[in-house]
């Protein structure tokens, strides 16, 4: 959720316009924009941009004399049509704020005066930046609306520093894939997705076979080593809505969202011949080249069924998979085992 001010910065130049002259949107009032540091435009009744200050010249890379008169000023934040907070006051259409901000925010009660932000494409400026943005009318004597002041903040390094503060918090350090909490996380929202959306929800479970003895051939250095080329081999095998993460150790969790038993199978499989392809070999282990061990399954969810039931099945069948001679993929026992 953003961060709501009292008063937002849009609010404190509508009082400096309307404490320096009659609240009209033109002469003298304008000026003071201009020596503000705080990016500022102003857009009148009729969505024309009526004001555009220096700072917001060095915000958006585009000089005044280019947006002065037009009412597309949302061509200086975005590549494709997307409305300035500020042309959703005018055009009366503040309802649609949710769907186009990150987030957004009434910092006070009175209507119009709105806060949002989000990523912008700065066509002209040269790189994405995420602003925070502040818009507040300003009204005639008839308590018409004569133009809307709106106040940007550039928050991309907050921003970036919040999304690496979430990676951190959610990825594994060593192999870069998601980390347990975060696989926790997943699993319960997407059981919750499966059960509304009465679809299948499958789960595997990998584990690097005969780790130990690689880790006393190759020192845990070469191990870290080797799980990093495991990881990426088996995140090779993800769609978009899969979700990859270390489990803990040398073990692996797989979420496959919608995903059938035989569908699970298959990219189990793949999963297994892409790291038997890395020929990485585990000379504490006979000679044999590193493997893994995979189980499967699947599960319709049901309110009396539980995913740590269906954690403890892939896990059954990952044993299962171990007992008969690792390198391969094990699934429920009403299923054939594969491989
Ligand atoms: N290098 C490294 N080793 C790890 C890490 N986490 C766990 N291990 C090692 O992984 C090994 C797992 O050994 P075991 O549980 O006996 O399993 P295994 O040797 O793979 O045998 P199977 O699973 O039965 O094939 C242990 O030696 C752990 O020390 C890690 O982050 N880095």
């Amino acid at each position: 959720m953003m961060n709501s001010q009292k008063i937002s910065n849009a609010q404190r130049v509508h009082h400096l316009i309307d404490g320096s002259r009659s609240g009209q949107p033109d002469g003298d009032a304008f000026r003071l924009l201009e020596l503000l540091a705080i990016p500022a435009f102003v857009l009148d009744a009729r969505g024309r941009a009526v004001a555009w200050n220096r700072a917001c010249e060095r915000l958006t890379g585009v000089p005044a004399s280019d947006v002065l008169g037009t009412t597309d000023t949302w061509r200086c934040f975005h590549r494709t049509p997307h409305p300035t907070l500020a042309d959703l006051v005018v055009q009366q259409r503040t309802h649609e704020a949710p769907a186009l901000y990150d987030a957004h925010a009434q910092p006070c009660e009175e209507p119009g005066h709105l806060s949002a932000e989000g990523w912008c494409d700065m066509p002209r400026g040269g790189r994405r930046r995420y602003l925070a943005v502040d818009v507040s009318p300003i009204c005639n004597e008839l308590g018409g609306l004569a133009a809307v002041v709106q106040t940007l903040r550039d928050m991309t390094e907050e921003k970036q520093a919040q999304i690496a503060l979430e990676q951190l918090a959610t990825r594994d350090a060593l192999t870069g894939l998601a980390n347990r909490r975060c696989f926790d996380d997943t699993l319960h929202a997407e059981w919750q997705r499966a059960l509304r959306q009465q679809q299948p929800l499958s789960l595997l479970m990998v584990d690097v076979d005969n780790f130990k003895q690689y880790n006393d051939a190759y020192g845990h250095v070469g191990g870290d080593d080797c799980l990093r080329r495991v990881a990426g081999a088996v995140a090779k095998e993800m769609r978009a809505n899969d979700l990859v993460a270390r489990y803990g150790g040398e073990e692996f969790a797989v979420i496959l969202p919608n995903q059938s038993l035989k569908g699970a199978a298959i990219v189990a499989e793949r999963m297994r011949c892409r790291v038997e392809q890395l020929h990485l070999p585990n000379l504490g282990a006979a000679g044999q080249c590193v493997t893994i061990s995979i189980g499967a399954a699947t599960a319709l969810p049901a309110p009396e069924y539980e995913p740590v039931q269906l954690l403890a099945e892939a896990d059954a069948a990952l044993y299962r998979a171990k007992h008969m001679g690792r390198n391969r993929i094990s699934l429920p026992l009403e299923m054939a085992s594969a491989h």
